[in-house]
């Protein structure tokens, strides 16, 4: 069953066009990573699914939500996608636990006490359970990034969509960061990840995504990466490794 399809998704900004007719699909607990150079548009077709970014043309399916459409209910989309990105955006004035419990509670109503088992649960998912009072300029940015990663693990959500998450982080830190994702893989999440780290990508992801110039230039599994099939993947595979 697909929980994300794009269909000739194009974008422009003003006159410049970043995706000219995007496809793809993920598949239910499918790990994606969506790889390209700078400017290829990655980042973009990755807002386009959570609606961060409204597309020209074309159709995006996600969890059954028409994402394009005008009688989208952005409140129950949101619900089902999760979105980290390379910026932590943790509340500064509240602690670690609060800055999780605050969606549960707020956006899905749920009970306090509920909202705090989810909590508890997620922190130790991401190596957290002793930071819970911790305020986030007390973490590093490594824990900055897995308290931002289970706060969107607490609201429980279909897909997760990682926007080059690691990129601000030193290799310590991003090696922290990339296990959690690869244990959330490990559990069946469906995720879409943006990322520079070819390693990771070939050794967790289940379908690669290269984006070249705002199209899919090259898709296929981790294979892909070893044996591409056309010169721009080659040049880009050997400058990132
Ligand atoms: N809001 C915006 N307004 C104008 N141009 C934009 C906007 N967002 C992105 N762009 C342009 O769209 C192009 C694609 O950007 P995008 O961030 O999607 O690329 P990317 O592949 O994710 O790159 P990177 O790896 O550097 O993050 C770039 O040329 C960028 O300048």
């Amino acid at each position: 069953m697909s929980i994300v399809v794009l269909d000739n998704v194009k974008k422009s900004f003003g006159a410049v066009t970043v995706l000219h007719g995007v496809s793809f699909s993920v598949e239910k607990g499918q790990v994606m990573a969506l790889i390209g150079a700078s400017g290829s548009g990655k980042s973009t077709a990755l807002r386009c699914i959570d609606r961060l970014e409204q597309i020209d043309s074309g159709r995006i399916e996600v969890c059954g939500h028409q994402v394009a459409s005008a009688d989208l209910d952005l409140r129950k989309l949101r619900l089902d996608v999760g979105i980290v990105f390379q910026s932590y955006n943790l509340f500064p004035h509240l602690t670690v636990e609060q800055n999780i419990t605050l969606g549960p509670v707020s956006v899905k109503r749920m009970p306090k006490s509920e909202a705090r088992k989810i909590t508890a649960d997620v922190l130790a998912k991401v190596g957290l359970a002793d930071k819970a009072s911790a305020y986030p300029e007390q973490l590093s940015g490594g824990q900055q990034q897995r308290a931002a990663i289970a706060r969107s693990l607490a609201m429980q959500p279909k897909v997760m969509l990682f926007d080059e998450v690691t990129s601000a982080l030193d290799p310590k830190l991003t090696g922290e960061v990339l296990r959690v994702i690869e244990q959330l893989a490990d559990s069946g999440m469906t995720m879409i990840m943006v990322t520079h780290e070819m390693n990771f990508a070939r050794r967790i992801a289940d379908r690669i995504v290269f984006m070249h110039d705002g199209r899919v230039h090259e898709q296929g599994g981790a294979e892909i990466l070893s044996a591409p099939a056309t010169p721009e993947l080659r040049d880009f595979v050997s400058n990132e490794l």
